[in-house]
């Protein structure tokens, strides 16, 4: 029989001297109420997010990963336990614009130009004309897309419609950027390409990254923190601090390190019976 591997804090779940927390969840469990029975997306779930590090949540379907990040987003409320996001609660740091949000498909407004997309949140937040555009030019050049302002999203690729609403998410400057499977949908090798970039993004603005991800070569390439989940009822299985270098593109991925950490990841899921790895 496969035993179940307990989360091991000392190695990835405590927060290191000095380092502020993004993300505090303590002892957090959310069950939904359906009409045929509870449904426990998450149960006991214990989760230290430093500022500035990218943490990817990995699992198969169903083990709450969705949940998860929109219960950091307040837009789910858990039913027991505490989280604490920028040190407040999610709903303060919700209305403090603390985040941006990711979604799986771009959901971009087709009649709006890229830099009308992009200055949604800005308008309704009540900023100078100018200001806005300013702002516009600045994410949309940390998404390598200076050029594409007067552009439709229907005249971009799929990929570039995601860091259109990658550039959006960091229009007002928010510490913390939540991404659920933003990639899902791409081609391989384009996803590489933008894994690369958003590592690259990453760096460059030090902001604290949350990224769903089914992939483990994804979940690997990208984080520092590695959370791997599994269902009935969604919990966390291990937190693994990655030994790889912040600094890295897509060669490490042939590295002993990387395979070894692939393979705890995989050895994870595997325990949680939710092998699960494409
Ligand atoms: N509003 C809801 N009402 C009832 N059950 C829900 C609701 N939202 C999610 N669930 C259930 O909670 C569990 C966790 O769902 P969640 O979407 O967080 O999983 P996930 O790991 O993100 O899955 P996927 O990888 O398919 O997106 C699932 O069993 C799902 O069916």
């Amino acid at each position: 029989m496969t035993t179940v591997p307990q989360p091991r804090p000392e190695d990835g779940n405590s927060l290191k001297p000095g380092c502020i927390p993004a993300v505090e969840v303590k002892d957090l469990s959310l069950v939904f109420q359906t009409a045929d029975a509870p449904v426990h997306a998450l149960s006991h779930v214990d989760l230290t997010i430093e500022k500035g590090e990218f943490v990817s949540f990995i699992g198969p379907s169903g083990c709450g990963k969705t949940t998860l990040l929109r219960v950091i987003a307040d837009l789910q409320q858990a039913t027991g336990g505490t989280i604490e996001v920028n040190g407040t609660s999610p709903q303060a740091a919700r209305l403090d614009r603390a985040y941006g949000y990711v979604f799986q498909s771009p959901a971009l407004f087709p009649w709006r130009t890229v830099e009308r997309n992009i200055t949604l949140p800005l308008e309704i937040m009540g900023l100078t004309k100018t200001e806005q555009k300013a702002r516009a030019k600045r994410v949309l050049e940390l998404v390598n897309l200076s050029g594409f302002a007067r552009k439709f999203p229907w005249q971009l690729s799929g990929g570039m419609q995601q860091r259109v609403s990658i550039a959006r998410a960091l229009s007002f400057d928010p510490n913390l950027l939540l991404m659920d499977e933003p990639f899902g949908a791409l081609d391989e090798i384009i996803r590489d390409h933008l894994n690369e970039q958003l590592l690259d993004l990453w760096r460059r603005t030090e902001k604290t990254l949350v990224f769903v991800t089914h992939s483990i070569p994804e979940a690997v390439f990208l984080s520092t923190k590695i959370v791997v989940m599994s269902p009935r009822p969604g919990r966390i299985i291990d937190i693994i601090e990655s030994s790889l270098p912040r600094d890295r593109t897509l060669d490490i991925r042939e590295t002993p390190e990387f395979a070894e950490i692939a393979h705890r990841v995989r050895e994870g899921l595997k325990a949680g019976h939710s092998y699960d790895d494409h």
